[in-house]
């Protein structure tokens, strides 16, 4: 195809060229009738993805043309399918009036969908959300982050109508990037290679699945985006925000808004919200601790079993997508989990007649998704049938909201914030109402059809539809008057779509039809006549009809403009609704699941009483009916790191796993799987666990092994969970004992990280010996007879033996095997009798010297308990009270460690 000289074109396909010249890097689905068709290279890659039939359509500028096409009825299968494999579709419609079309009808792309600005209820899964992020770069300040350039962020779920921001040097973008999980991510077209490169890489090692827009580089504006923000949130500064020295994420701003928009065919008035994140606000979650822990995906890639498959009873999506913004998003700071805790203690109260989480939940059945419907009524996507459900909704809400005393007549502090949550349930003032009066009870689905306004809302709308409805007795009489009129008793008055009104009379009493009967059609035994009247009323019905549906049209629009300064207010509804439903599914689970309240402590410290690992308790409980084996945790004062041995299918990798998913349990505000639980200050969980070969990047398993505990090692710190298991055993025994010990040391001397250390070289046991703040653990097993007992109970102390060969049995050896192994394994035992064990941890002479020196110097010597409290405390964010009670709690630290 020439693309430069579209003259030469039909003029339907110049129409074609110059839409599609438009959006070049998206399928342009072009309206045809009752079809959307595509035509040359996108004919071709919808063939291809949609499995959809390739053909051609006549031909221009001399070339037969490609097309393939998808019926509009059932277009959204098709963009479902699309968007799921990263695609972009832009949707071109008819707009003007065939009937008075010269040349081809006029055409406009209204939308674009895109798999990260998604706001169609029929494309946007209830429990996620679409998110779109926009990047850009800048050079590096010297002295932060060492002159890398910069990357400004910003990320907003459209649906949602707030738009976060952060700035980062460029080594600190991965980890935003696996934070942020976006589902597209735009950048300029100017950027540099290093980033393109970094996002491409992400989506084919399967780390990441966004699709990638690059945008012309003048719309990474700095000054634009500070003003289109300052526009949404009709301010003069983001300096309230302290929003106003971020130029890199300003940049990003401006691409985005302009991107969302563009695709929305229309501003974003219902963004009237920005939030800054820091990067030390929230507890480091990093993909593989996410992947690691089955969190939100299993290992395979399913949604259960997982935590939050277990975790997610919610009654709403509202609910669903809240609780798995609080897994995902805890923060360090503890202000909003404790709220939260306190919540959910008073949710399980036994009240009269309902537990109030029962209550609660069941006030909350059939609760709309109201954040979704006020952005759709923002965007005006939204349908008649949602507005209906949005006023029931509402009126459920204002009967909670109503029923609480006001807050500061309620004593107990606990139950005063769970009423001011209730109160923000209150709906804005007069919605219920207007919608009621305006909308019909059951609306058509689409307004397009009408039948939607309710009568009695317009007085010109109920006026046209009454010269409709009288149509029927205009008929009838007529009918009667005609048969008396003419004597013809069978005369039959009828309609249809192509004839409009007309007279029937059968064959047999054609000779008494008058003469102002005028022939319209001829049937095999009957003919249909029209008369003057008739015409007259033809006329005036069909064009009611018409004007009915243009009114009901414009009365919706109005509907939606009275509703637009409400949709703050709405979300704000939303999110109360969604807080309260996620509140009582979480009073629920730890009903349900018997768990406790965790309690937050300043000093440093995991302690965990009779911990459950929950999705494999959930798990034994369901297929085996078999119960699971608690166990206890104890780090903190002395203990930084238990070195766990132990058989394999002993229990070490479920162990390890509760205790980051206890951690991360209260951190989210969680009641947790455990008889007590006290935890200290968290400011991420590391995981570093089994291996799967990272092919498609042909990494190595002992590479990507290896990449991973040096991220770790780099960026754990002294409040950090670090969870190891079975580092080392990507490489040959002696190199993996080696590395393994010594990022144990590192772990314990530098980092000095809780550590949970998992191994199966025997060797390591050692460690503690030279590490005063390492442990031993092991999980016990007994023998009886042959056969090998897992008692999944973890003890102190090394394993006393593996139990390899007996494992291997178990899992269905063939007994020759066994019997050779067991002979081999008395051989190598001999044969290591006697012989002195390699002394791992003994230190060279030559680094001993240099050691003891980095040891003596001050910031090597262990903080002791009431220091490592100090460093964490954030003086500014303490009230006077609060700050009395810190120092109250550090002097009995104080004592406690001097004893
Ligand atoms: N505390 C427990 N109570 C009951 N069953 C348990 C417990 N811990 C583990 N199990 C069961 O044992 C199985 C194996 O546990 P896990 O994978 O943790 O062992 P492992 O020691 O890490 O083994 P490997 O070294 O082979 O990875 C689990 O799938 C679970 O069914």
């Amino acid at each position: 195809m020439n693309k430069t000289d579209q003259s030469s074109h039909t003029p339907m396909m110049q129409q074609y060229l110059s839409l599609k010249a438009e959006h070049p890097n998206t399928l342009l689905f072009y309206r045809m009738g009752d079809f959307y068709e595509l035509f040359y290279e996108d004919a071709r890659k919808a063939s291809r993805l949609l499995n959809i039939t390739l053909t051609q359509r006549g031909q221009s500028a001399g070339q037969p043309i490609p097309m393939a096409g998808v019926p509009f009825h059932s277009v959204e299968t098709y963009l479902a399918r699309l968007i799921k494999l990263g695609e972009s579709v832009a949707i071109c419609e008819q707009i003007g009036d065939p009937a008075t079309s010269k040349g081809p009808v006029e055409r406009k792309v209204v939308r674009i969908i895109t798999p990260g600005t998604l706001t169609d209820s029929a494309l946007l899964p209830d429990k996620q959300e679409a998110v779109l992020l926009a990047v850009s770069e800048a050079a590096g300040k010297p002295g932060r982050g060492r002159g890398q350039p910069r990357h400004g962020l910003a990320w907003m779920s459209i649906t949602q109508g707030v738009v976060h921001l952060a700035e980062c040097p460029q080594d600190a973008l991965p980890a935003w990037l696996d934070r942020i999980g976006a589902s597209e991510v735009i950048f300029s077209g100017g950027a540099s290679e290093a980033l393109e490169t970094l996002l491409r890489q992400r989506n084919q090692s399967g780390q990441a699945q966004a699709a990638l827009q690059t945008i012309a580089a003048w719309q990474f504006d700095a000054t634009l985006g500070e003003q289109a923000l300052c526009r949404h949130l009709q301010a003069a500064s983001l300096q309230a925000w302290s929003a106003d020295s971020l130029p890199a994420a300003h940049a990003a701003s401006a691409a985005l808004l302009h991107y969302a928009a563009h695709t929305q065919g229309r501003a974003l008035q219902h963004v009237q919200g920005i939030q800054v994140e820091q990067d030390d606000a929230l507890i480091q979650l990093p993909a593989t601790t996410r992947r690691n822990l089955e969190l939100v995906q299993t290992l395979r890639g399913e949604a259960a079993p997982t935590l939050f498959s277990l975790l997610d009873t919610c009654v709403t999506s509202l609910g669903s997508r809240k609780l798995k913004d609080w897994l995902l998003n805890p923060r360090r700071d503890r202000g909003e989990a404790r709220q939260r805790l306190a919540h959910i203690a008073t949710l399980r109260d036994e009240a009269a007649p309902l537990p109030l989480w029962q209550h609660y939940r069941q006030q909350l059945q059939g609760v709309a998704d109201v954040e979704r419907i006020s952005a759709r009524i923002s965007l005006e996507q939204v349908r008649p049938r949602e507005l209906v459900a949005l006023k029931h909704t509402l009126s459920q809400a204002r009967v909670l909201a109503a029923a609480t005393g006001t807050p500061d007549t309620i004593e107990d502090d606990a139950k005063a914030g769970l009423a001011s949550l209730l109160q923000r349930l209150a709906p804005p003032e007069g919605v219920i109402e207007l919608l009621q009066v305006a909308l019909l009870e059951e609306p058509a689905m689409l307004i397009r059809d009408g039948g939607v306004i309710a009568p009695g809302f317009d007085a010109v709308l109920d006026e046209l539809r009454g010269i409709q409805d009288n149509a029927d007795g205009f008929l009838l009489e007529l009918e009667a008057r005609e048969r008396e009129r003419t004597g013809i008793s069978n005369l039959r008055v009828q309609f249809n779509k192509v004839h409009g009104f007309y007279i029937e009379v059968t064959q047999g009493q054609l000779d008494k039809v008058p003469t102002e009967y005028k022939r319209r059609q001829t049937l095999k035994n009957a003919e249909r006549f029209i008369t003057p009247e008739l015409k007259a009323f033809e006329d005036k019905a069909l064009s009611a009809q018409e004007r009915a549906l243009a009114r009901e049209k414009l009365l919706y629009a109005q509907l939606l403009e009275q509703l637009q300064p409400r949709v703050h207010a709405l979300m704000q509804v939303a999110a109360a609704l969604a807080e309260l439903d996620a509140l009582s599914t979480l009073a629920e689970r730890s009903i349900t699941l018997g768990w406790c309240q965790p309690q937050f402590v300043i000093e440093p410290c995991i302690d965990i009483e009779q911990g459950r690992h929950p999705v494999v308790e959930a798990r034994l409980a369901e297929t085996v009916q078999a119960s699971f084996i608690a166990n206890d945790t104890r780090m903190g004062g002395r203990t930084r790191m238990q070195v766990i041995t132990g058989p394999n299918m002993g229990g070490k990798s479920t162990y390890m796993r509760q205790v980051a998913l206890i951690v991360l349990l209260a951190s989210m505000g969680s009641y947790v799987p455990a008889g007590s639980c006290r935890l200290g200050p968290i400011d991420a969980i590391h995981t570093r666990i089994g291996a799967a070969d990272d092919l498609a990047n042909a990494q190595s398993t002992f590479m990507l092994e290896m990449t991973e505990a040096a991220q770790i090692l780099h960026s754990a710190t002294a409040h950090s969970l670090v969870l190891m298991d079975e580092i080392g055993r990507g490489t040959s025994t002696y190199d993996g004992l080696a590395l393994a010990g010594s990022i144990a040391s590192h772990l314990h001397d530098k980092t000095q990280a809780f550590t949970l250390f998992a191994t199966h070289y025997f060797e390591l046991t050692e460690l503690p010996a030279t590490h005063p703040h390492a442990v031993n653990m092991h999980v016990a097993a007994t023998e009886t007879g042959n056969r090998i007992v897992f008692l999944h109970e973890l003890q102190p102390g090394p394993a006393s033996r593996s139990y390899g060969i007996q494992v291997a049995r178990l899992a269905g050896m063939p007994g020759a095997v066994i019997t050779q192994a067991r002979h081999t394994l008395e051989k190598l035992q001999q044969q290591d009798h006697g012989n002195q064990q390699p002394d791992l941890f003994a230190i060279d002479p030559a680094v001993l010297h240099t050691e003891t020196r980095a040891a003596a110097a001050p910031e090597n010597l262990t903080p002791s308990a009431v220091e490592e409290a100090l460093q964490v405390l954030d003086v500014d964010a303490l009230s006077p009270r609060e700050a009395l009670q810190q120092l109250y709690a550090l002097k009995d630290l104080l004592r406690n460690d001097g004893a």
